[in-house]
């Protein structure tokens, strides 16, 4: 069964080093049996074992947040990076060896974020292998997944919940007023 590594433990226990834009780690010698993955390499394709995910969430968080701002000012063949589902590349070396072309990762560049153009060309597998060596950060404040609910929203189930609530008032106000018209109606015949 896979294990989860704690982040801060693992944090503890590894060395990150920043060499040419990737993140390179580096196990420590101290292990103790499930907080340290097992690396069997180092660099940016390191291979885990376990507590992958954690590991990989790690390295992730490791890397620099850029604004879109900054981002967008490399975009020549000089200096190109891109922003693909909030994480950042530099393809500048590999525009030379772009299949679509340099031109195709000039455009995507200048245009911000690339996620939808990198998607619609249906890229295979080979090629998001092969971002993983160009990954050099992660695209500040993106969010991924539906926009969350704003305070003061009523949810489908807050509404059910209001409508039932308001129903059963609906049966109990009436019982009420004809329990103390009865009771007055004692009080006045027989008391007072
Ligand atoms: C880091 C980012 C990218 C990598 C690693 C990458 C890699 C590749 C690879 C390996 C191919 C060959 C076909 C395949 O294996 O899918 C390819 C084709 C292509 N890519 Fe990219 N690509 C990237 C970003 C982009 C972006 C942002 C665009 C913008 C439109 C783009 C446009 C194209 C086009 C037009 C082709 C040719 C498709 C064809 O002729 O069938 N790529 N890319």
């Amino acid at each position: 069964m896979r294990q989860l590594v704690r982040i801060p433990d693992f944090a503890r226990h590894s060395k990150i080093q920043r060499s040419k834009g990737f993140v390179v780690m580096a196990a420590a010698e101290e292990s103790t049996q499930w907080q340290m993955p097992q690396i069997t390499k180092t660099g940016p394709d390191a291979e885990l074992g376990l507590g992958h995910e954690a590991a990989s969430l790690f390295l992730l968080e490791s890397l620099k947040a850029y604004s879109p701002s900054e981002i967008s000012l490399h975009a020549s063949q000089k200096d190109c990076w891109l922003s693909i589902h909030g994480k950042v590349y530099d393809v500048t070396g590999f525009m030379g060896e772009h299949p679509g072309g340099e031109e195709a990762l000039l455009q995507a560049a200048a245009g911000g974020d690339a996620s939808q153009a990198f998607e619609e060309v249906g890229h295979s597998s080979t090629a998001t292998a092969m971002m993983k060596d160009l990954l050099i950060g992660t695209v500040e404040g993106y969010s991924s997944g539906p926009p969350k609910p704003f305070f003061g929203t009523i949810l489908p189930q807050q509404e059910a919940k209001t409508d039932s609530s308001s129903g059963v008032s609906a049966f109990l106000l009436p019982l009420l007023a004809l329990a103390v018209a009865v009771a007055a109606w004692y009080y006045f015949n027989f008391l007072a």
